[in-house]
């Protein structure tokens, strides 16, 4: 609409009189359309605004009609402002560039003469009866208001200009201001920083303060009370008032700092209020599009425009006050880095002062013990945290192996009660099956031996053949035979032929666990219904009486030895129902006529000499055994003999077990040694085979079983996972590890018939633990029989049955007797050492305890007597350094004696802590401690002594929880029953390939 607005300006020439020939209207149009398109030219404001300025005064011809009738100037004069030319176009005179603005303005000049011309022939051919004064008077009056309006559009687009320019520079505003509140957050966030930081920093200086007192204190002791004038108090002093200072001064930073807050509140109501501005500008933007359809409504909009300036003003007013405050943060900040500043200087200072305070070589010296011990309490801190985990891995490991162990014996209990429902089957149901079997054996339809299986089955009332008749009723007769010739395939493998062949078996011959586990498992596995021999060496210091049915055999079984053959003579007799073979070797070195098992000069050579006589007896009584399972070093040879020697001579049956009860023990030897018993040095001193992992020029036989064994284990799932590793594998962990997939370690049970306090014979009183009355007895008993004070029967009994070997922690078995005394309890020690200086100290003990009321040593060796302190103690102490498994807590337990052990190998395996929460309550049986020192002893040993002492009710419990524990070798020999089964498949399989 307005850009089709025209404006007509008369110029001074109007009043002239000369006709000139009217222009047709048409020719006129176009210069009027060409102003028109010229008024749409995009100017910037800022080029308005200049030009606005350079138009003179003297082209705005506003009082036109007043001025233009006394100057009379030419019409070359006047021609020369704007000018349309003949042909209609208009022309900008090259004198007068500022003219442009009559464009801007839609302006179409016309020549006065073409103006009367144009009236003259109006008037002319309208015949107008209208004077030509009134017309000029009215056309003045009509160039009036066009000029009025041409001065109001001008001021308005003006206006427009200012609007649109303070719009930029609002906008230009809105921006920094959002800048600046970014730059505020940005602030705000790094003073939040460091308000943290200085808050540790407060605490490290609190810390420094104790450390100072701390070394004042050290000094006071070492070189007397500190002066309060001395300079270092008044260094301190001055230090604490710094400090105080800049405590206040931390006060006042963070008071400042809520202020920013509050000033950030306030930026963000600023920043609301700046985008209201901005929709009422939007707003005012859209008015202003309208008023430009209507020139009146501009007055509006320089109203709109003045309340938006205002508002402007007010916005740059509350920004400045911003900005104002916004300063101040920073003028903080820059005070808090210079506090922090201080605090570092302050820092330095002190620990300059420090340094120079204690000059003397002492306190360099005590700061050097302070670092090292800081060092080693690091290091103990991160071997501990590794300890932990490890124990955790353990623990999840024994965790899953009682899980284990629990469904073995569910399914056991669901035999046994399978087993006792058959009992009640009517005996005619047996006796019919019979009739069934032997008409079929009259038949001829199942073989006599068939038959024989069969009625066996029958015999034991086997749970099978009863099933297999009552599935096969609804059968025809054939179908009926063939599902029970099915049950005599199964049938015809009656167990496993396993021989053990050992140093040791207990009660006859034992020195440490071996012993129990060669007899233990012997007979749960003959209870199992396997077949189990043992060969043993016949010791001359054997117990003898033991043995039932000792004889001679009337055989001699020659074996190889140093290039020759020596005879052997053969004895058997049965120890605790187990048959047992021993070998008295007829060599002029009488290998075992030395009054002792072990620590004998030529032990390897005594060994290796049974080891190949053992399997030379084998041989030559034709046995052909499923399992061969031979124990530690000394029948370690075993292995190695059996596959490079009997096995190439036919005597292959057998699958070889080698268990190792303890890796300290190796039997290493110079390589030439093996030759005695016949091994070939050459073929087997490799690193691969028996040579020992850092002594080439040895062998190991336990290296040796490992390598040639098809099952190797050791005895605790705990100790077999420290084996692989270097500290706990004595050099074997390599070789230990690279046997992975045969190694695993079976935690050893506890024969439950001789170690059974309602049975015991040994002691004075049997108990059991729903009758603890005897155990108390017990107690009595032993303190009179060894002069101990019975005044005070509550006070606790603390025992220890132990070799007394560095890997029993030796030193802390001597400090628990010291520390029991100080506890208020008394003490009891069985045990005897091979190493002469340890039995030597503790003779010394015992000396100096001889008839003390609390504490008594007994140095020696006495199976009886360890059954009476097994059965008359409280509390067992085991603080062993390494423990591949240990019976004694399983006995002690068994005897209501709570266990204090060191979380090792078979003690982590067995014993649980009460306090452990990590552990199920129904398996806390004791109390254990990790670092092996004196203060990790004495902590469980002071954890105990409070649990029996303040709360015996839950002391009873635990005594009974313990007794009711099982650790028969029920389910161990189930883990080597099925050892023994796969490893004799995998042989069958192969064979049969
Ligand atoms: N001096 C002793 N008198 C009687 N029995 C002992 C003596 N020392 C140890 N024992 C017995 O020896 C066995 C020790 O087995 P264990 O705990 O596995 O330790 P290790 O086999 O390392 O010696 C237990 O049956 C314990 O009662």
């Amino acid at each position: 609409m307005a850009s089709e607005a025209c404006f007509l300006v008369l110029g001074r020439g109007l009043s002239c009189t000369k006709p000139r020939a009217r222009p047709p209207i048409a020719r006129l149009r176009p210069s009027l359309r060409v102003s028109g398109k010229m008024r749409n030219r995009n100017l910037s404001s800022q080029q308005k605004r200049q030009q606005a300025k350079r138009v003179p005064s003297r082209q705005f011809p506003l009082n036109m009609d007043t001025q233009s009738h006394n100057n009379d100037s030419s019409e070359a004069q006047e021609s020369s402002v704007v000018g349309i030319s003949r042909s209609g176009q208009k022309t900008i005179s090259s004198d007068d560039a500022d003219s442009d603005i009559n464009r801007e303005m839609n302006v179409a000049v016309l020549t006065p003469e073409e103006t009367s011309i144009l009236i003259e022939n109006d008037v002319r051919q309208e015949h107008s009866s209208i004077r030509l004064e009134d017309l000029i008077s009215m056309i003045r009056n009509a160039e009036k208001n066009i000029l009025l309006l041409n001065q109001a559009r001008i001021h308005a687009l003006k206006e427009l200009d200012k609007i649109l320019s303070e719009k930029e520079a609002l906008q230009a505003e809105i921006n920094n201001l959002e800048m600046k509140l970014a730059e505020t957050d940005a602030r705000i966030k790094v003073a939040a920083q460091e308000k943290i930081n200085v808050e540790l920093l407060e605490r490290q200086l609190e810390k420094l303060k104790n450390e100072m007192s701390l070394r004042n204190s050290v000094k006071e002791g070492k070189h007397g009370i500190l002066d309060c004038e001395s300079p270092l108090m008044l260094e301190l002093n001055d230090l604490r008032k710094e400090n105080e200072l800049l405590n206040d001064d931390i006060q006042t930073l963070k008071l400042k700092l809520a202020d920013i807050s509050e000033t950030e509140e306030h930026v963000s109501l600023l920043g609301k209020e700046q985008s209201a501005l901005k929709a009422s500008f939007r707003e005012l933007q859209y008015q202003f599009a309208n008023a430009q359809d209507d020139v009146s409504k501009l007055d509006s909009l320089q109203c709109e425009c003045k309340a938006l300036s205002i508002k402007v003003e007010n916005l740059q007013e509350l920004f400045d006050n911003a900005r104002q405050k916004l300063d101040h943060p920073s003028l903080d900040l820059q005070q808090y880095h210079e506090l922090q500043k201080k605090v570092d200087k302050l820092e330095a200072s002190m620990t300059e002062t420090n340094m120079s305070k204690f000059p003397s070589e002492k306190f360099h010296n005590y700061d050097e013990i302070l670092q090292q011990k800081i060092d080693i309490l690091e290091k103990r801190l991160q071997e501990s945290d590794l300890e932990i985990h490890s124990q955790i891995e353990m623990f999840q490991e024994s965790v899953r192996e009682f899980h284990h162990t629990l469904t073995k014996l569910k399914e056991e209990s669901e035999k046994r009660s399978q087993e006792s429902s058959l009992e009640n089957i009517p005996r005619e149901f047996w006796s019919r099956l019979l009739l069934i079997i032997d008409g079929w054996l009259l038949e001829k339809k199942i073989s006599p031996n068939d038959a024989k299986l069969l009625r066996e089955m029958i015999r034991k009332k086997d749970a099978q053949i009863h099933d297999a008749f009552l599935a096969s009723r609804s059968k025809n007769e054939h179908e009926k035979v063939a599902m029970f010739l099915k049950l005599t395939y199964s049938r015809k493998s009656p167990g496993l032929h396993i021989i053990h062949i050992a140093a040791e078996m207990a009660p006859v011959a034992k020195v440490g666990g071996l012993g129990d586990v060669v007899s233990g498992l012997g007979k749960a596995l003959q209870r199992k219904g396997h077949l189990v021999e043992i060969i043993l060496p016949k010791y001359d210091c054997m117990e003898y009486d033991l043995i039932t049915d000792l004889k001679a055999l009337d055989v001699v079984v020659e074996s190889y030895f140093d290039g020759q053959m020596f005879k052997n003579k053969i004895w058997n007799g049965t120890i605790e129902g187990l048959p047992v073979y021993f070998i008295e070797p007829h060599h002029p070195a009488k290998f075992f006529w030395r009054g002792k098992y072990y620590g004998e000069h030529d032990d390897f050579k005594r060994f290796s000499f049974f080891s190949r006589a053992a399997l030379e007896l084998l041989y030559q009584a034709g046995k052909k055994p499923d399992i061969i399972h031979c124990h530690d070093w000394q029948t370690a040879f075993v292995a190695p003999l059996y596959w490079d020697i009997y096995a190439a001579k036919g005597f292959n049956s057998a699958r070889i077990c080698f268990t190792c009860h303890n890796f300290e023990y190796q039997g290493t030897a110079p390589a030439s040694e093996l030759a005695s018993c016949g091994l070939n040095v050459h073929h087997l001193n490799r690193p691969d085979r028996m040579q020992d992992n850092s002594a080439h020029d040895k062998v190991n036989p336990v290296k040796g079983a490992i390598v040639f064994s098809n099952i190797v284990t050791t005895v605790s799932p705990t100790y077999a996972q420290e084996v692989c590793t270097i500290e706990g594998g004595r050099g074997l962990h390599e070789t230990l590890k690279s046997s992975s997939k045969k190694f695993v370690g079976v935690l050893n049970g506890i024969d439950t018939d001789a170690w059974n306090p309602s049975t015991d014979n040994y002691i004075r009183v049997q108990y059991s633990a729903d009758d603890l009355q005897g155990k108390a007895e017990n107690k009595d008993a032993l303190r009179k029989l060894l002069k101990l004070s019975s005044s005070k029967v509550t006070q606790p009994l603390v025992a220890c049955i132990t070799r007394l070997v560095p890997q029993k922690g030796v030193h802390l078995i001597r400090h628990a007797i010291y520390r029991t005394l100080e506890l208020g309890g008394q003490f009891v020690l069985l045990g005897s050492s091979p190493v002469a200086h340890i039995q030597q100290e503790f003779e010394s003990i015992a000396n100096h305890f001889q008839s003390h009321s609390h504490v008594r040593l007994l140095l020696k060796y006495d199976d009886a007597l360890s059954h009476l302190i097994y059965a008359a103690s409280d509390m067992f102490i085991i603080p062993s350094m390494f423990e591949p498994c240990g019976l004694t807590q399983m006995i002690a337990m068994r005897y209501g004696s709570v266990p204090i052990v060191r979380k090792t190998g078979g003690l982590n395996d067995s014993v649980f802590d009460v306090d452990d929460n990590t552990v199920p309550v129904q398996y806390r049986n004791g109390f254990t401690f990790i670092t092996p020192n004196e203060q990790g002893l004495s902590n469980a040993m002071e954890r105990a002594f409070q649990y029996y002492i303040r709360s015996p009710e839950s002391w009873q419990q635990l005594v009974q929880r313990d007794m009711r524990l099982d650790f028969s070798w029920n389910s161990s020999a189930t883990q080597y029953e099925e050892l023994y089964e796969r490893s004799v498949a995998r042989a069958r399989a192969m064979t049969r390939v």
